[in-house]
């Protein structure tokens, strides 16, 4: 495969925090390699690393040692190329829903009218164009999230990392949000990284699921999800969809029961 379609390349990739003097390994000799325009899943238990993976590959931790190129540069100085999505939507509450999705182009320098313009259409793409000029605390958490959504979107950045974007939703918002995130993803085809915890989840939305360890975090199995394209949510009666969540969980649950013996 040539470089210039990977987008991210993580090569033994090791992450020690030190926490109160003591040494807290929170991944382990992680490789992976994700392919430009694929939408990859991490799943795994609590506090297995997922968040520190997601923000190394953004540039915004550094490694302890191994390799993470992002489009072939280190990481650290491949900022411009990742926007996040976290899952406290991180929408700033002085600015109206508008300037929160053209913030990013602001940073990114493009001039006043085209940021609006960008905007105002991942507002529309989001079904929120009825509340540009409304202020975050007038939202409900599944609109800010949407907010959110649309910010990352719009942003130039090819690759968007996804902190468990969907997990403060109550049930019935995340399925809408589910199916719109699919349908964004379907039509734009940016690659993605999404942590998740719900097995379910990863399945509709990735071409790939990667289960990691409890900690310290390793990647422990690296499914290629085979449902077609386009997907809804009736996937989820699919006897092969059915099949590999059962696969999957028994995966996972090891590590579930292993991280809950751990100490924080
Ligand atoms: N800045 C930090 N300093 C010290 N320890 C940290 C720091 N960041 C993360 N950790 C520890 O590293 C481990 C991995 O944390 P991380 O947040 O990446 O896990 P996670 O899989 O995303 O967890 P969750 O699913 O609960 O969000 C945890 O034990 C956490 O306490």
């Amino acid at each position: 495969m040539m470089t210039a379609e990977i987008a991210f390349a993580v090569q033994d990739l090791h992450k020690v925090f030190f926490s109160k003097g003591r040494p807290v390994h929170a991944l382990n000799s992680i490789d992976l390699v994700v392919e430009q325009g694929s939408f990859t899943c991490i799943l795994g238990p609590s506090g297995c690393g997922k968040s520190t993976l997601l923000r190394i590959l953004g540039g915004l931790e550094e490694p302890t040692s191994g390799s993470v190129l992002v489009s072939g540069r280190p990481a650290i100085e491949a900022k411009d190329q990742t926007a996040f999505v976290f899952q406290d939507h991180g929408v700033f509450p002085w600015l109206t829903v508008l300037d929160n999705v053209a913030f990013g182009l602001e940073m990114a320098g493009r001039r006043k009218s085209e940021r609006r313009d960008i905007a105002a259409h991942w507002l529309q793409r989001v079904g929120m164009e009825q509340f540009a000029g409304a202020y975050p605390e007038q939202l409900s958490g599944g609109m800010r999230q949407r907010v959110a959504i649309a910010r990352a979107f719009a942003m130039d950045a090819p690759y968007l990392l996804m902190d468990e974007p969907l997990g403060a939703l109550d049930a019935q918002t995340r399925r809408l949000m589910q199916e719109q995130l699919l349908q964004l993803w379907q039509d734009e085809r940016k690659t993605v990284v999404l942590v998740t915890h719900a097995i379910e989840e990863a399945l509709l939305l990735g071409d790939r699921v990667v289960t990691m360890t409890a900690r310290p975090g390793r990647i422990k199995e690296d499914d290629v999800v085979p449902l077609e394209r386009p997907r809804t949510l009736a996937l989820e009666a699919d006897p092969q969809f059915i099949a590999m969540k059962s696969a999957i969980w028994q995966t996972l649950r090891d590590e579930v029961n292993e991280a809950m013996g751990q100490s924080a």
